[in-house]
């Protein structure tokens, strides 16, 4: 499919904050954009929000790098002054020292003024499902004391419903006894047809472990699993659960790239 790109876009004018504004931004000269370069847009409108003397959540991912470079760029050029960032993973803590933002942690900064931070799907109320990259935990405990959360995604990120896109929805799990936790999950959500996986690196069958030193447990659902909040409530019942993927009720402003240029939209 040919992906449109308005550069007018790309820029550190004022967005439209009010609640519930849906600014849709056509593009007058179509040029075909890969997906990155998408992330790239969505990232770079979210820096638009960022003021200076601001503490940021940094988020974690493809779409989310690009605006923390946006934002280390800025800083060096001195159109933003005295941010400091809280970053979501050791990934971005690593990024974010490289391009030397000031970096603090919830414990010294514990309430931010802005977060912004990718995700996996987005569905039409805003709820998110985040961690396919592994970072879920530390992105939820930052981005549920943000004053603004800001998600930044490519179109192909938006579903009908939570889980519509048919991939993981990750669940961050002690190791002690996964194979125990991950049958509690998958028998959770049977009346879903749910299959429950460990994380595995991509390179052997090791699991894949969470900078908490965690695993994580990726949950398929065939079926719309129905009420989010009350499955959200359930897989916290479990004991070895830590937290899941799912981000509800929290994202703040909503900026899509794709086809047609940037759409930025507010929680109503
Ligand atoms: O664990 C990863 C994070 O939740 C990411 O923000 C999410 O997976 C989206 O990543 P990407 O922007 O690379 O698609």
């Amino acid at each position: 499919m040919a992906l449109a790109y308005d550069p007018h876009f790309i820029g550190t004018g004022n967005v439209d904050t009010a609640a519930g504004a849906l600014m849709t931004s056509p593009s007058p000269s179509p040029v075909s954009l890969s997906q990155d370069e998408l992330k790239k847009i969505a990232g770079f409108k979210a820096v638009e929000f960022v003021e200076s003397g601001m503490v940021v959540g940094l988020g974690t991912g493809s779409t989310a790098k690009h605006a923390v470079d946006r934002i280390g760029e800025l800083l060096r050029q001195g159109i933003l002054t005295d941010i400091v960032g809280i970053p979501t993973s050791k990934k971005t803590h690593e990024q974010a020292l490289s391009l030397n933002i000031p970096l603090s942690d919830l414990e010294t900064h514990p309430v931010i003024d802005l977060a912004i931070d990718g995700a996996d799907e987005v569905d039409p109320d805003m709820n998110l499902v985040k961690g396919r990259g592994g970072s879920l935990l530390r992105e939820k405990m930052i981005e549920c004391v943000s004053k603004k959360f800001v998600v930044i995604v490519d179109e192909s990120k938006l579903v009908d419903y939570i889980g519509g896109s048919g991939l993981a929805m990750p669940v961050e799990i002690v190791p002690f006894c996964w194979k125990f936790t991950a049958q509690m999950l998958q028998s959770l959500f049977k009346d879903a047809d749910c299959v429950a996986k460990l994380r595995t690196l991509p390179e052997s069958e090791d699991p894949y472990v969470t900078d908490n030193s965690n695993y994580i447990i990726d949950l398929y659902f065939k079926k719309n699993i129905g009420d989010l909040k009350a499955a959200g409530d359930a897989i916290l019942r479990i004991p070895g659960v830590v937290e899941h993927g799912m981000f509800l009720d929290m994202a703040t402003t909503l900026i899509v790239a794709g086809e047609h240029g940037v759409t930025v939209k507010n929680k109503a």
